[in-house]
């Protein structure tokens, strides 16, 4: 990537300002050690409790003590690297296409401005079952399978032992959520047999005009929860629920941001809430991020959780098929579109 071309410009009211730094206001830091221990005790309620206020006023926070083995996170970042490192004729070689859209990536659109970042991307489960079509009435299905790169060899065992991490940090955290929100401890789980979650390699190369060029433009993640690895050199920014302002996510050494997903805030019928948020670049450093994208299984129909409406708060949103959404907005990450993406408030009862 050399000169920026146009392709990458934001328009005005969404480039980022490289004078804000609203470093002072934080997202919440939750330590989930207790969570580890006894399921009953009086540190468990109080992370329960964190944790439910993290998700109402931000949507977002970072976690330490979650007991992914840093030998794991550490291998995992070093093939990102060193994979990123390779030629792009041998990327290119497991590029994705619109038919096999696992793999190496250079050319995102997020709300169709081009995104400055390479990717690669692999699913949880090997191989994923989606539907082969968007048409609502076809319930064929299609499977996806994972493109493994050559160099560094060592890659692939490296993503699928940290796919298992990220599978069952990602439990634990879904069980606290679900406390959190008043319901039973594994209330979620069943939603994530044949899950559709996916790991993406992020690399954002340094950027020659990181003032009118994003890594990633704002969007919310579409899932039902995120868990980001990023390094130390920060760039991710989060648009804070309580005035509008695109607040900086301090890089923590080996903690983990956690985001609600729009699914969560189906689910919770808007108790919580999905959160936009952007990455900034920069134009001497490079920066590496890894987020496990959190999904239900294709079959999954979204919709709010029964115990969590009422007469008093009837659910919000009609009911949505994820594995037609989710293949629907894949689909629109490759090709520029002149319509809005499918959003979850198409869903929405008024
Ligand atoms: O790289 C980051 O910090 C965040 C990336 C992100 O938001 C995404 O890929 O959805
Ligand atoms: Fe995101």
């Amino acid at each position: 990537m050399g000169e920026v071309d146009p392709a990458f410009i934001q328009d005005p009211e969404h480039r980022p300002k490289p004078t804000m730094t609203h470093e002072a206001q934080d997202i919440p830091l939750i330590d989930l050690s207790a969570a580890a221990h006894d399921i009953n005790s009086d540190s468990l309620s109080a992370l329960v409790s964190d944790i439910g206020k993290a998700c109402k006023q931000w949507g977002f926070f970072q976690v330490i003590n979650h007991g992914v083995p840093e030998e794991r996170r550490r291998r995992m970042e070093t093939a990102a690297r060193e994979f990123f490192g390779r030629s792009a004729e041998e990327k290119r070689k497991v590029k994705r296409d619109a038919v096999k859209v696992l793999g190496y990536y250079d050319a995102e659109n997020t709300k169709n401005v081009r995104d400055w970042k390479e990717v690669f991307d692999f699913s949880v489960e090997e191989p994923t079952f989606v539907p082969k079509s968007l048409d609502a009435d076809d319930e064929d299905v299609i499977q996806w399978k994972n493109q493994w790169p050559h160099y560094p060899p060592y890659l692939r065992e490296a993503c699928e032992e940290y796919a298992e991490e990220m599978v069952k940090l990602g439990l634990k955290i879904m069980e606290l959520i679900g406390l959190s929100l008043g319901l039973a401890p594994k209330r979620f789980e069943h939603f994530f047999k044949d899950q559709t979650s996916f790991i993406r390699l992020n690399h954002y190369p340094p950027c020659p005009s990181p003032d009118l060029a994003l890594g990633v433009g704002r969007h919310k993640d579409a899932g039902v929860l995120t868990i980001l690895a990023q390094d130390h050199v920060g760039g991710l920014q989060v648009k804070q629920k309580s005035d509008g302002q695109w607040v900086r996510v301090r890089p923590i050494p080996d903690a983990y941001i956690i985001n609600v997903g729009d699914i969560i805030q189906v689910w919770s019928n808007e108790a919580y809430e999905s959160v936009e948020h952007r990455v900034m670049v920069n134009s001497e450093k490079e920066r590496f991020s890894i987020p496990f994208f959190m999904n239900p299984s294709h079959y999954t129909m979204v919709e709010p959780l029964q115990e969590l409406t009422s007469h008093q708060n009837p659910p919000k949103y009609k009911p949505y098929n994820w594995g037609k959404f989710f293949v629907t907005r894949k689909r629109s990450n490759f090709i520029k579109l002149d319509v809005e993406n499918i959003q979850i408030h198409h869903f929405k009862i008024n």
